[in-house]
């Protein structure tokens, strides 16, 4: 049984006070954690605010950061390294979001790479994949996502897949209150299981967390949670305010 799993990606919004304040808000929170796991991803500068007042509150939210850089340090202006990461209190990075794929460019060699660096280094990672609008009307959906995860995850053994989480970002569906229906996000996360059932055994893929994002909120992460391999979900928008993050984390019921 995969425990459910909540992670909230602020993207580029929040200022410190915000970040502070919603913090505070969410690490009051009565949750369960034995029922569902859940995450804070700020931006760089609120990383280490928010790591202080999710320490001092003693909670289990865990915190990441929305990217990384490969290398371990040097001259790569406007950069961050997996170190300093660690050092401000994440625990895992967002690698690969459709915002840094499509915006700025990354490849799939290049979120190899930094899974690379983050697993030799300790670090977590939520990898994101997914399809675009022109790839689901081609019908190319199924495959262009699989072969994302295949060429993410090139080289990485099987023993460090319990450091990894999948999020399926259909990129239509990203800050367009447009959700893939239940069937459709079922449809790909059963694919990228079987991928994984293929490449590192029944085991392995049994145990991988597969997270949907794509205009999660209160009212559907129900439906989408009891999917059979729907584990939970990356929340964008929704995540920005106290009251819907907090009912979905409520609501994220098997
Ligand atoms: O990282 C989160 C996803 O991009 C989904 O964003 P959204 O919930 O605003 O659609």
């Amino acid at each position: 049984m995969r425990k459910p799993f909540i992670a909230g990606n602020w993207k580029m919004n929040l200022t410190l006070d915000m970040a502070q304040e919603l913090t505070d808000k969410i690490a009051a929170e009565n949750i369960d954690f034995n029922r569902v796991g859940v995450a804070l991803i700020p931006s760089y500068t609120n990383l280490y605010p928010v790591y202080k007042i999710l320490k001092s509150t003693g909670t289990e939210i865990r915190l990441g950061s929305q990217n990384v850089h490969f290398e371990k340090n040097g001259a790569y202006t406007g950069e961050v390294s997996v170190e300093m990461l660690k050092s401000v209190g994440c625990t895992f990075a967002l690698l690969g979001h459709s915002e840094r794929r499509n915006i700025l460019g990354e490849t799939d060699e290049l979120i190899n790479k930094k899974l690379h660096s983050c697993i030799d280094q300790g670090l977590d990672a939520i990898v994101c994949v997914g399809e675009t609008l022109n790839e689901r009307e081609a019908h190319i959906h199924k495959e262009q996502t699989v072969s994302q995860v295949g060429k993410a995850l090139k080289g990485i053994e099987k023993k460090f897949l319990n450091n990894i989480i999948i999020a399926y970002e259909p990129v239509w569906a990203i800050g367009t209150g447009k959700t893939a229906g239940k069937e459709d996000a079922e449809e790909i996360h059963s694919a990228v299981r079987d991928f994984i059932k293929s490449k590192y055994g029944e085991e392995a893929a049994s145990e991988i967390k597969i997270i949907y994002g794509g205009s999660v909120k209160p009212e559907n992460i129900k439906e989408l949670i009891n999917m059979e391999n729907i584990d939970g979900a990356l929340v964008g928008g929704a995540s920005l305010k106290f009251e819907s993050f907090s009912k979905i984390i409520q609501n994220c019921t098997i």
